[in-house]
């Protein structure tokens, strides 16, 4: 049976698409949270997080893209792709000083890591090509205690 889109909705489906060409290609950022437990202790530091411990870590990925004619800058979807494959199914559950690179595993090598690995999957998937880049990382190791890393402070 062949269904036919009332005329009504057809108006309206042709008004949206003109009304979104104002929209379309202006750079906007969209935000996306994400959490992951995982284990870990500080070197060379005095206090009680030279001891093994763990944290739910909370990252929030902020990323910009040029308006498309939909209306999607970047799909949430596509940043939860990014997020499980670059970040989560390297550190969730582990313990983090194993894993990652030498070095301290403190919330701020830890933001620097990580934008290091969702820059490289963007590449991977030719999305920088397409305009989609990271603008900011939030990584809470507790609710009160957390790192940034913003493009604009990039040397
Ligand atoms: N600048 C940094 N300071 C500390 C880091 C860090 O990564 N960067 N990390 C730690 C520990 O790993 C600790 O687990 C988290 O520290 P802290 O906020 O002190 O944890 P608390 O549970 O004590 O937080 P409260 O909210 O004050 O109870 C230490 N410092
Ligand atoms: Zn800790």
């Amino acid at each position: 049976m062949n269904y036919k889109i009332p005329t009504d909705v057809q108006v309206l489906n042709r008004d949206i698409k003109r009304e979104q060409l104002k929209y379309h290609n202006k750079r906007v950022a969209v935000c996306k949270e994400f959490t992951f437990d995982a284990a870990h202790h500080l070197h060379c530091y005095e206090g009680k997080c030279k001891n093994l411990h763990g944290h739910t870590y909370k990252l929030v990925i902020t990323m910009s893209g040029f308006v498309n004619e939909i209306g999607i800058a970047v799909d949430f979807g596509e940043i939860k792709e990014i997020f499980k494959t670059a970040i989560d199914s390297k550190l969730d559950h582990r313990y983090l000083n194993e894993v990652l690179p030498p070095m301290n595993t403190t919330a701020e090598n830890m933001v620097v890591w990580i934008w290091e690995q969702i820059d490289i999957e963007l590449q991977k998937r030719g999305l920088s090509e397409q305009g989609h880049r990271l603008e900011e990382l939030k990584l809470f190791e507790t609710p009160t205690s957390f790192a940034i890393m913003k493009r604009e402070w990039m040397v």
